[in-house]
C-alpha cells in the first residue's frame, strides 16, 4: 500500500448529460499536500467521490494508495480517512463513544478502541469534552471530532472536503494545524478540496483549479501566482480631475490600464519594472498621486483569472 493518487482521464457523467467531471488527469505523490480548488459546481466534490469509492466512474482510471477504485473499492476504503462536508456524526453518543465505535469498526479490540479514542480526543483537543453528547457540540468541536473519527484507523490518504467552511477564524486555524502536522510529521497524504483560497495558499504543496470538469491550471501557489497572476501598480489621487488626466498621461500599449474614481490601476507582469516611466511621465504632467502602491498578485486573482477566462480545453500546466 502506498500514498499516492493517480487519475487519468477521468469522466463522470450524470443522468441527464449532467457532465460533472470531463477528462481529469493528475498524480499526487506518496506524502504530498494537494489542494482542489473552484468555484461552485466545477466538480471537486464528484471527483473526491470517485476517489474515496461513493460514486463509480463514467471512464478513466483511478488509482489510490496503487489500488483502482473500480475493481478494489475495499482495499482502497481501507487505506483512506474521508471528511466530507456533511458530517455523518450520530448527536445521540459521546464523543468518545463515537470514537471507540469507529474503532470497533475498523477491528480493534475493545482496549485497542478505548486507547486510541483517547490519543484522538488529545490530538484533535476534546479530552475535555469527551464525555459529552456529541448533538451538543459546537460546529468547530464537530469538525473536530469528524476530523478525528477520520483518522481512527490510521490512513495513509486523508480526504478533506471542504474541512473549514462555516468555522470561525480561531477553529480554521485549529483544524489547519492539525492536518498541517498530520502531513508533516506523520507523512499522510492530503487531498483537500476549499473554496477559501487563502487555505489552499497557506496549506498546499500544489494546487489544481478546476472549473466546468475540467483542470484548468496546476502548480505550486507560488509558480502559480508567478505565471499568472499580474503585479498591479495603484496610483491614487486627490482630485478625480487628475486620475482622468493621469490615465491619459501613463498610457502605454504594454499594460492595460483602469480608472475607478480617484484611483489609476496599472496591470503588468513586473510593477517595479514600469515605477520610474511611469512617475517620470507623471511628472511631465504635473501630476502627483497622493498614494502610489505595487502590490504583487495573490491567489485570489489567479483563481479569478483562469476560472473566467480559461477557455474550455486549455489547460495551463
Ligand atoms: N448526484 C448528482 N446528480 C446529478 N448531478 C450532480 C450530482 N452531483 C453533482 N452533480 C452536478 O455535477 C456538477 C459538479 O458538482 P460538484 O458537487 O462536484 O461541484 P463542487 O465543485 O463540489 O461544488 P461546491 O463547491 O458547490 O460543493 C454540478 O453541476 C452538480 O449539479
Amino acid at each position: 500500500m502506498n500514498g499516492a493518487i493517480h487519475v487519468e482521464n477521468a469522466v463522470k457523467t450524470f443522468k441527464g448529460d449532467i457532465k460533472a467531471v470531463r477528462g481529469v488527469s493528475f498524480d499526487i505523490a506518496e506524502g504530498e499536500f494537494f489542494a482542489f480548488l473552484g468555484p461552485n459546481g466545477a466538480g471537486k466534490s464528484t471527483t473526491v467521490q470517485l476517489l474515496t469509492t461513493l460514486l463509480k466512474p463514467t471512464s478513466g482510471k483511478l488509482e489510490v494508495a496503487g489500488y483502482d477504485v473500480s475493481k478494489d473499492p475495499e482495499k482502497v476504503r481501507l487505506s483512506i480517512g474521508v471528511a466530507l462536508q456533511e458530517t455523518g456524526i450520530d448527536p445521540d453518543l459521546k464523543g468518545r463513544e463515537l470514537l471507540e465505535f469507529q474503532a470497533r469498526l475498523f477491528g480493534f479490540t475493545k482496549k485497542e478502541a478505548k486507547k486510541r479514542a483517547d490519543e484522538l480526543l488529545e490530538l484533535v483537543g476534546l479530552t475535555e469534552d469527551a464525555d459529552r453528547l456529541s448533538g451538543k457540540y459546537s460546529g468547530g468541536m464537530r469538525r473536530r471530532l469528524d476530523l478525528a473519527m477520520t483518522l481512527v484507523h490510521q490512513p495513509k490518504i486523508l480526504f478533506l472536503d471542504e474541512p473549514t467552511t462555516g468555522l470561525d477564524p480561531a477553529n480554521r486555524k485549529a483544524i489547519w494545524r492539525e492536518i498541517k502536522r498530520l502531513n508533516k510529521e506523520e507523512g499522510t497524504t492530503i487531498f483537500l478540496t476549499t473554496q477559501y483560497l487563502e487555505e489552499a495558499d497557506q496549506l498546499a504543496d500544489r494546487i489544481s483549479i478546476i472549473n466546468k470538469g475540467q483542470i484548468v491550471a496546476t502548480g505550486t501557489p507560488a509558480e502559480l501566482k508567478r505565471t499568472l497572476g499580474l503585479d498591479a501598480v495603484v496610483l491614487q489621487f486627490d482630485e478625480e480631475e487628475d486620475a482622468v488626466k493621469a490615465q491619459q498621461a501613463v498610457a502605454s500599449p504594454d499594460y492595460q490600464t483602469e480608472r475607478v474614481k480617484n484611483d489609476i490601476t496599472i496591470l503588468t507582469e513586473n510593477g517595479t519594472s514600469i515605477l520610474a516611466d511611469v512617475i517620470r511621465k507623471l511628472d511631465e504632467q504635473n501630476l502627483h498621486p497622493a498614494q502610489l502602491n505595487v502590490k504583487p498578485p495573490s491567489l485570489d486573482d489567479v483563481f479569478i483569472q483562469v476560472t473566467n477566462e480559461q477557455k474550455e480545453g486549455d489547460s495551463i500546466e
